[in-house]
């Protein structure tokens, strides 16, 4: 099991000093949709740059022209590119055909898809690399969360690894942990603490456990 930092309400020198806080406890960093809409691809290349030996996922959240923009986020150095699960097939093909070409992965974000176990299934079947739940912060606000969806997308999914996503705190993690997902992605449970190490510390401790 993996642990992705989230980094969505900084710039570039801020999610640079934000890492170098907690590198030693995370496995990927993402740069979240409102970096990427604020600063553009530079942001996944400059925080690739800085930190060579972290995995980088670019979450560009794609719906269309997808092999394009996979092309395009794995040239500033992403590994990791997320497309919608709401998107085309023939998106998330387009997705996958151009991450292989370019030795990249792809997480399909599922947020917003009713049918979740159907979905699920049919993506999986399409060669994609992460298949990952995911409650938005406007629903978040609305007190939801996705714990129960990760063990829906878990009895379908047969060759994708499985993400969640989501309003993940310290005291909620165990919940998720026992799900088993491939990949555990928090960005306001390390970010929005004081002491950002100790919290992404904890969490690291509390995922190799299991
Ligand atoms: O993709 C996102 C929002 O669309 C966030 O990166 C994701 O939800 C993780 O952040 P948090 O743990 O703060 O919810």
């Amino acid at each position: 099991m993996e642990l992705q930092l989230a980094l969505d309400l900084v710039n570039i020198p801020e999610a640079i000093e934000l890492v170098k806080e907690v590198e030693e406890h995370i496995d990927i960093v993402e740069i979240g949709t409102p970096v990427v809409i604020n600063e553009g691809l530079t942001a996944v290349k400059q925080v690739k740059e800085a930190f060579p030996n972290l995995k980088v996922l670019a979450d560009l959240k794609i719906m269309d022209a997808a092999g394009y923009e996979v092309g395009q986020a794995s040239k500033a150095g992403a590994d990791i590119i997320t497309i919608l699960g709401a998107a085309e097939d023939a998106s998330i093909q387009g997705a996958v055909e151009e991450a292989k070409k370019q030795s990249k992965k792809v997480l399909v974000d599922m947020i917003a898809v009713k049918d979740l176990a159907k979905r699920a299934e049919e993506i999986d079947a399409l060669g994609v690399d992460y298949i990952c739940v995911h409650t938005g912060y406007d629903l978040q606000a609305a007190g939801k969360n996705s714990f129960e969806d990760l063990q829906t997308i878990k009895d379908v999914v047969k060759n994708a690894k499985t993400a969640i996503a989501g309003g993940i705190k310290l005291d909620t993690l165990p919940e998720v942990i026992k799900v088993k997902p491939d990949l555990v992605i928090v960005g306001g449970g390390i970010t929005g603490q004081e002491d950002k190490k100790a919290a992404a510390s904890a969490m690291q401790e509390l995922i190799k456990q299991g």
